[in-house]
């Protein structure tokens, strides 16, 4: 049984289609990433999927149960980490985790879940004062009360530092390990290719492709493209003519091969320096933000383009 399944999900706000036929199904133990552009509908899915907000039509399952019949199981069974959690109380970080941990009826040592998200110095100030990065290393810990089954993640990263992202990266593949199924929603393409098994693209409210980051590639052309420096300019060598390579073009020295796959690339060297001295060869593969953009075409109209996390 899958842990997510969406049917034909739709939810429309007046004429904005935020979620349009949505056909989603995430299995037990991965780890999904939830890929698109700013406005995309990932955060509307997700609300959609703990049954914060209700479908126009539509179907969501989550652990094999109606969103809409049974949500208090399934968010007794979810840990969610939202987009922007807001900690407006006057309790310090560890009162927000005994808070937490007494609502999910939990057993859960405040101090370990402190310690893993590096707050055990800071837990007795006041969660208000807290930077943005510690609160969100906060509310990353209180995703993790109770070893949830679904671990919902909305943009994750957000505000945190290096060694935040490596911590909730690391904590992500531990808890992945133990069989809890991660939903990482994200526009950081990189951090989705670092932690995730699989990904679906969400570009105006429709998935427009769902594999691995490698597949992804695949289907928008797995293009790699040589580019090999020659002694003398390389005229007329014939290296079109070889199986799998697309295009050629030469600038001065510089003869460029664009192969269908990077396995041709070899075969494209060995060719070329049959035939001329190479000096030099520089070699690339299309690259996630080429491929998300492919994918999404920039996003909705009008809005900031991805972000590609550094
Ligand atoms: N309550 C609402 N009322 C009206 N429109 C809404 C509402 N919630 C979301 N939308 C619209 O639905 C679309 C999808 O928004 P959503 O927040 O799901 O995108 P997102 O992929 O989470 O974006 P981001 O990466 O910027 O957080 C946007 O056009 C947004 O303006």
């Amino acid at each position: 049984m899958p842990t997510i399944e969406t049917r034909g999900l739709t939810k429309s706000f007046g004429d904005v289609d935020a979620v349009l036929d949505l056909d989603l199904t995430v299995e037990e133990g991965e780890v999904f990433g939830f890929l698109g552009p700013n406005g995309a509908g990932k955060s509307t899915t997700i609300n959609l999927l703990l049954d914060y907000i209700r479908p126009t039509s539509g179907r969501v399952e989550v652990f094999g149960m109606d969103a809409q019949r049974h949500p208090a199981k399934i968010r007794e069974r979810v840990g969610v980490l939202p987009e922007g959690y807001g900690f407006d109380d006057p309790l310090t970080g560890r009162e927000y985790l005994d808070w937490a941990i007494r609502t999910k009826d939990a057993d859960d040592d405040p101090a370990e879940l402190l310690d893993l998200v590096s707050l055990t110095d800071d837990a007795g100030r006041m969660a208000t004062d807290y930077s943005k990065g510690m609160q969100q290393r906060l509310a990353f810990a209180m995703a993790l009360i109770d070893d949830p089954d679904l671990l919902i993640l909305d943009e994750p990263s957000t505000g945190l530092d290096p060694n935040g992202i490596r911590t909730m990266r690391e904590t992500v593949a531990d808890v992945a390990a133990e069989g809890t199924t991660v939903f990482f929603s994200s526009h950081h393409l990189n951090e989705v290719e670092a932690v995730c098994d699989r990904v679906g693209v969400l570009n105006e409210g429709e998935l427009v492709a769902v594999d691995s980051i490698d597949g992804l590639r695949d289907s928008v052309g797995g293009h790699a493209t040589l580019e090999l420096r020659c002694a003398t300019p390389p005229r007329e060598l014939g290296v079109e003519t070889l199986d799998g390579v697309v295009d050629t073009t030469v600038e001065d020295h510089t003869l460029s091969v664009t192969c269908a796959d990077p396995t041709v690339k070899v075969d494209a060297i060995t060719y070329v320096a049959e035939r001329t001295e190479v000096v030099d060869v520089l070699s690339t593969t299309v690259s996630l933000e080429t491929l998300f953009n492919e994918l999404t075409e920039g996003g909705r109209e009008g809005e900031a383009a991805p972000e590609v996390a550094q």
